[in-house]
């Protein structure tokens, strides 16, 4: 028995020590061939450096086209160089082999681009050559011969590496993923795109090595920070990747089908494939501040950072960040369309200030029925007018005002905007009611010039007296959308704004709400509101920012690249995006839970973009999908629309994906969940609160998942439990996060905590999908607790989670 055992040891540990020398030879080719690539770089570099610097010197010299040519070389050499230098971990990571192409045509970057194999290329015996390697990476390199050392993972001739499919192979055998750090190549995984064929290399069979990419980074750890996906893109994600950037790509997928990183290397891919047209920015809208600092490493890891914005919706308005969330009840207030005819009386309401309205009401009391002794009251500073002009006394007072007023409000203009023409019909009024207008009838008859001349002397000792300057500015004082917002939050005027838009409990509701944000306190939901006053009031002016003058600004596309400004590609970046209102492509991330108020503003930003629009409405969170659809809609106008689907769930194991699919059966019957592309074998844990204590448990719960993973832990929780949460983990280090529900949105964890599935699904009338988010967070490991309220069973299942 031993004996036997002891054979087929050594029978297997000589095959693994040939899988392990065949793993070595090749891991030892590829770094033979990674280091042509570092030799090369070398050499573009100090090219790179000379041509900086000789440019640099040079400063504008030569005949137009000579100029345009350096300044291509000068942008290319730069482009090198800015990558370089940031040294990629993995800048090599792809390798495809192929078969002989169907024509001999070669592309830009020197490999050939035929998809489909030749007719002869696979000879009658199912044996073919191998007539074509192609390595992949982060930028594409030339060897001084022209031939592709590297193609750029966006390049056409890249595409087979990711659409290449068993089922629809096109010319690649196999299809390699290289990993490596630094300089020095660690391993290699191999996937057989033509498993029937016998295939050779240089005359050597072709070796296959692992199990597939895919899994390996499936597998990996998690961190506070997203990874890019580029060495292992599925087809049906490269799809949408390289769709044609066209009107609206329009994208939905169930949870972890990657819609996020799909959203994020169509960024890099549309940047790479024309650099001037998105010159004009890239605007990623993403639901949580949280879920930019997840994402916002994907992008300068794809070698793309100046001409990106991620920007969560609610911080979409400079110089208000949101730090509030709404209750359901409120946010569905505010987040309705119903919102603009509010906002719309608010911002032309606004305008007649509280004292105003007040003194109005007293002084027509203050009439009638003075009691003896009692003081009249002051009138507002708007309420009367009184100049003196040529010397003479003029006034304008109640009636006469709010005549001028309403007949300037009649135009369409932003509010900020009537003020001149305001302040000219205010002139107007004085002229005609003063002596010297019946003095220039006069003369006007016999001089016109000196009648014009007469008025506009007028006119000029008037808006020179401190009393009309003073009276402009009460009378039709400059809005700020904070400045109505905070109007707004007064209940009596928000009443009359609000007639027959809300009810009564609604406008009390958002009154109390926005004297919140009176205070500066900003909810998510606000800031949309906030813009939409700005458009309705007009921006007042705003002095430019002087730039200095560099002579190298003239070079296309030089100012990003210069290594040695003193502005960093970031700061550029942030400046960029503070100048910048409108984006040449805009991509919304979770486009379902964008609200109607929400979709305005955002459209707003990409009034003449092309759009990329990724969501999945099982996921919104907002209790009137339909109407969302409908502000998405309107904001993406009749554009025609690419629509794509992805179908497979990345993120989830099964076992975890099929506890979700109960919820999403609940919560919007007859929906398809995912296809979840492997399983752990581990299935969810049900815990139940222990002795009462809701903190110690979860606690528990949560240190006994950080044993089993070596990433991170996500504790999803209700809304309203979200600081308590933080204090019950405190002390658990920070590979642990405490989350309220709405926060979990687009983020993933190696193993979450959700506790208890009834109290987030009762929290708003989006209850139940919310839950579906909290549940499908996890890429390992998952644990439900549940209190009372959830009704577990003997077996610690919730009410909710039973089959
Ligand atoms: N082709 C891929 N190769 C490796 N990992 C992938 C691939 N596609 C997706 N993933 C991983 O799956 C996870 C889910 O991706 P992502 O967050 O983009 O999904 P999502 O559709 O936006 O999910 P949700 O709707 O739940 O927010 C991420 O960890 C991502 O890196």
């Amino acid at each position: 028995m031993a004996a036997q055992d002891a054979a087929v040891d050594t029978a297997s540990g000589t095959a693994e020590s040939t899988v392990d020398s065949v793993r070595e030879r090749e891991i030892a080719g590829e770094q033979v061939h990674l280091d042509q690539v570092y030799r090369r770089l070398e050499e573009k570099i100090h090219e790179a450096e000379f041509l900086m610097n000789d440019a640099a010197k040079r400063g504008q010299v030569g005949t137009p086209g000579a100029l345009a040519e350096r300044d291509a070389q000068v942008f290319r050499a730069g482009v090198h160089l800015n990558r370089l230098n940031n040294e990629f971990e993995d800048f090599l990571f792809g390798r495809i082999d192929l078969l002989l192409g169907q024509d001999g045509k070669k592309g830009p970057d020197g490999a050939y681009t035929s998809i489909d194999p030749a007719e002869d290329a696979v000879r009658p015996d199912g044996t073919a050559d191998i007539a074509e390697t192609l390595h992949i990476g982060r930028i594409g390199v030339l060897d001084s011969d022209y031939s592709p050392l590297v193609i750029d993972w966006r390049a056409p001739a890249a595409a087979p590496f990711y659409r290449s499919t068993p089922v629809d192979p096109g010319r690649v055998v196999r299809r390699r993923v290289i990993r490596s750090k630094g300089r020095k190549v660690l391993g290699v995984e191999d996937d057989l795109m033509r498993p029937e064929l016998r295939a050779t290399l240089n005359g050597a069979e072709l070796p296959v090595i692992g199990d597939g990419a895919l899994m390996a980074a499936l597998g990996q750890a998690r961190s506070h920070t997203m990874r890019d996906i580029v060495a292992s893109i599925q087809a049906e994600q490269d799809m949408v990747i390289r769709a044609p950037a066209a009107s609206v790509t329009y994208v939905e997928g169930g949870p972890g089908t990657g819609k996020t990183a799909v959203a994020l290397h169509r960024a890099a891919y549309l940047l790479y494939q024309d650099r001037r047209r998105y010159s004009g920015g890239i605007l990623i809208v993403s639901p949580t501040p949280l879920l930019v600092s997840y994402t916002e490493g994907v992008l300068p890891s794809l070698g793309e950072e100046g001409q990106v914005a991620i920007r969560a919706v609610g911080n979409l308005v400079d110089g208000a960040e949101a730090t509030e969330y709404d209750d359901p009840a409120i946010a569905r207030i505010k987040g309705s369309s119903r919102m603009l005819h509010v906002l719309r009386r608010a911002a032309r309401g606004a305008l007649e200030g509280p004292g105003e309205q007040q003194s109005r009401r007293s002084r027509r009391r203050g009439g009638e029925q003075l009691a003896l002794g009692e003081q009249a009251p002051q009138p507002h500073p708007a309420q009367r007018l009184r100049v003196v002009a040529f010397g003479a006394r003029i006034e304008l007072e109640g009636e006469e005002l709010r005549r001028i007023r309403q007949t300037v409000l009649g135009g369409t203009a932003p509010v900020n905007l009537l003020r001149p023409r305001a302040r000219r019909l205010l002139l107007d009024a004085l002229w005609s009611k003063s002596a010297a207008a019946g003095r220039a009838g006069d003369v006007s008859r016999g001089d016109p010039e000196l009648a014009a001349e007469l008025r506009s002397s007028f006119d000029d000792d008037i808006t020179s007296e401190d009393a009309f300057i003073a009276f402009l500015d009460a009378w039709w004082p400059e809005l700020t959308p904070r400045g109505v917002l905070a109007a707004m939050a007064d209940e009596k005027r928000l009443g009359r704004w609000a007639r027959r838009v809300l009810n009564q409990g609604e406008v009390r509701r958002l009154a109390r709400s926005l004297a919140r944000a009176a205070d500066g306190a900003f909810s998510v939901h606000d800031v949309a509101l906030l813009d939409e006053l700005e458009t309705l009031l007009g921006a007042p002016a705003r002095p430019k920012r002087k730039r200095e003058y560099d002579p190298l600004d003239a070079l296309t596309g030089l100012e990003e690249l210069m290594p040695h400004r003193e502005e960093t590609q970031r700061e550029r970046a942030e400046r960029l995006a503070l100048e910048r209102t409108e984006y040449a492509h805009v991509i919304v991330d979770e486009a379902q839970d964008l609200t109607p108020m929400q979709w305005r503003m955002v459209g707003r930003r990409g009034r003449t973009a092309t759009w990329t629009v990724v969501g999945d409405p099982a996921q919104s969170s907002w209790s009137d999908p339909d109407e969302a659809a409908e502000a998405r809609d309107e904001a993406l106008g009749s554009r025609p629309r690419r629509r794509f689907e992805l179908t497979v769930n990345y993120r989830n194991p099964a076992e975890i994906a099929e506890l979700a699919a109960r919820v999403l059966a609940l919560a919007m019957p007859g929906m398809k969940s995912p296809a979840a592309v492997r399983s752990t074998g581990v299935e969810p844990r049900f815990a139940v609160v222990r002795d009462g204590d809701l903190a110690r448990t979860v606690r528990e719960e949560a240190a006994r998942l950080l044993d089993r993973v070596d990433g991170t832990v996500g504790v999803v929780v209700a809304m309203r439990r979200r600081e308590q949460a933080a204090r019950w983990l405190a002390e658990l280090g920070d590979r642990v996060v405490a989350l309220g529900s709405l926060e979990a949105k687009g983020l993933e964890y190696d193993a979450t905590v959700v506790v208890s599935p009834a109290e987030i699904a009762d929290e708003s009338p989006a209850g139940l999908r919310v839950l579906y988010v909290a549940l499908t967070r996890a890429t390992q490991q998952l644990t439900v607790v549940s209190g009372d309220r959830d009704e577990p069973d003997a077996a610690g299942v919730p009410d909710l989670l039973r089959e």
